[in-house]
């Protein structure tokens, strides 16, 4: 159980009335829904938000293999990663599975903490009682997290708060692990990584254009100190529009053709023409959180298209 001084009081069942928004938690997931049609639900399991509708299209690309069901990470939607990201050698963290166990773990709805007709969030907690025993061993922290989704018309909040609730600082990477639903990834170009360091995690054929880039292969770049605004769109029009705040780094990745039939939960196989993820975190370095000290980052992310 989470500790927090504020902490909202939980709901477990459908508590609108029809002209207003609401939120529907159950066992397994927590489903969020605006009276415009607006929607976003999220699975306890790993806190990995699985839909999100806007404008009367799903926003988020999620595989037609993905479990659902608790047995692994969810493939698509929004997945996060915490304590690590990726696998890492620092001896800290080098035991964990690559991103971590947050998005193995089945989180706790906290409750409702705004409500209205056009906006609604909710919080989750994950404390170490709730990591799965092998893992809770791998990375003994005394920690809390309280992750934060705020849902309005044309966009949704993400927000992590990360609380050090032991006597000796540790230190963590947390990132949105986002994959956004594109109608064609060749034609999509991430505006506003331009002339930044980045970290290639393959030899990736990628083609630079003044202030953007274009796609043309895998991909799988770590941008370091990467602006707080990034944008994602295509010949038709600017897709999604990225905030972060308190998030150093930016990670592009898309299998591509190649790299799909490696991932058995990637379904279809070339589903990834549809699908790029851009994700917001803190992932470089290390962020260094000190005995009772409180971390906080999160992004607003805008369906520019639904406007
Ligand atoms: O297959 P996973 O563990 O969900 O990871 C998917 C991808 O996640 C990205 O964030 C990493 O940069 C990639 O290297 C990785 O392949």
């Amino acid at each position: 159980m989470v500790e927090r001084s504020h902490k909202p009081a939980a709901i477990n069942a459908a508590s609108g009335q029809e002209d207003t928004a609401i939120v529907i938690a159950d066992s397994d997931k927590v489903t969020l829904k605006l009276q415009t049609g607006e929607s976003v639900e999220i699975l306890l399991y790993g806190a990995t938000i699985v839909s999100w509708k806007s404008g009367g299209e799903e926003k988020l690309w999620i595989s037609e293999s993905a479990k659902l069901d608790g047995s692994k990470a969810v493939r698509g939607g929004v997945p996060l990663v915490f304590p690590v990201f990726g696998k890492h050698d620092d001896p800290s963290v080098t035991e964990l599975p690559q991103h971590g166990f947050a998005r193995v773990s089945k989180w706790e709805f906290l409750g409702k903490t705004s409500n209205s007709p056009t906006n609604i969030q909710v919080d989750l907690g994950l404390s170490p009682s709730q990591v799965p025993q092998e893992l809770r061993e791998k990375w003994n922290n005394p920690f809390g997290l309280i992750y934060s989704v705020n849902l309005s018309q044309t966009s949704i909040e993400t927000k992590m708060l990360v609380r050090n609730e032991g006597t000796e600082s540790f230190k963590f990477h947390v990132l949105f692990h986002t994959y956004f639903k594109v109608p064609d990834v060749t034609k999509v170009k991430v505006v506003g990584l331009n002339g930044l360091g980045f970290k290639d995690k393959v030899a990736s054929a990628l083609n630079e254009v003044n202030s953007h880039f274009t796609l043309s292969g895998e991909v799988d770049r770590v941008y370091h100190k990467a602006p707080r605004s990034v944008i994602i769109e295509d010949d038709k029009q600017v897709r999604f529009h990225v905030e972060s705040a308190n998030l150093e780094d930016v990670v592009v990745w898309n299998p591509w053709a190649n790299g799909t039939p490696k991932i058995v939960d990637f379904d279809p196989k070339d589903g990834w023409k549809n699908m790029l993820c851009v994700e917001t975190g803190s992932v470089a370095n290390f962020q260094s959180l000190e005995a009772g000290s409180v971390w906080e980052g999160g992004q607003v992310i805008t369906a520019t298209d639904s406007l």
